[in-house]
């Protein structure tokens, strides 16, 4: 039984947070994933929908088996609770990896860390970013 952690903000959901949570639960057998707290989402605009919202969205979806709110602080915890046999990262997500590894194995967390590929367009309008969705409808809706 192996076991698989992904994350992420996951506000809005798109193709592209399809493809990669797909790609992470065929590195394993069951996929858990944590959605990052909206007080820790500091390297862009915060999040439009609750920690809750964002939780119960993608563990609503085939791929995943269950949905955690992030720790405030110590990202660790969820962790060391999942006990996770590998850590997807997202093609894009800033972790280094074998900073991570390095880290976990500090922690003693026998767990490898693996990055998941980008989402290839597959229509020529598809929006495959958060962002780009609210500036879609900021544009096309609001005066
Ligand atoms: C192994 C791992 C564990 C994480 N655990 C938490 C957590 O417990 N709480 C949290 O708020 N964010 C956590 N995060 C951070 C976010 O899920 C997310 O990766 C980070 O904010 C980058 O966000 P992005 O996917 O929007 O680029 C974790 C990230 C990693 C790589
Ligand atoms: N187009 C994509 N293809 C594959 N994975 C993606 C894609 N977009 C996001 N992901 C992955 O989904 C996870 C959550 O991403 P995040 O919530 O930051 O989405 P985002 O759409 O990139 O957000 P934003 O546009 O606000 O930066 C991350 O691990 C990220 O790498």
């Amino acid at each position: 039984m192996t076991t698989v952690v992904a994350q992420g903000t996951f506000d809005i959901l798109h193709p592209g947070h399809v493809h990669y949570l797909e790609e992470a639960a065929g590195m394993g057998d069951e996929l858990h994933v944590i959605v990052a707290r909206r007080e820790n989402v500091t390297h862009k605009d915060p999040p439009i929908l609750s920690n809750r919202q964002r939780r119960a969205m993608v563990a609503a979806l085939d791929a995943v088996d269950e949905g955690h709110v992030g720790h405030p602080e110590d990202f660790f915890v969820p962790i060391r609770e999942i006990d996770p046999d590998v850590i997807a990262l997202g093609y894009d997500q800033h972790h280094d990896e074998e900073q991570l590894a390095g880290a976990l194995d500090e922690a003693g967390l026998d767990c490898r860390v693996e990055r998941a590929s980008g989402r290839e367009q597959v229509h020529e309008d598809e929006l495959l970013s958060t962002g780009k969705i609210i500036d879609r409808i900021c544009r096309e809706r609001c005066d």
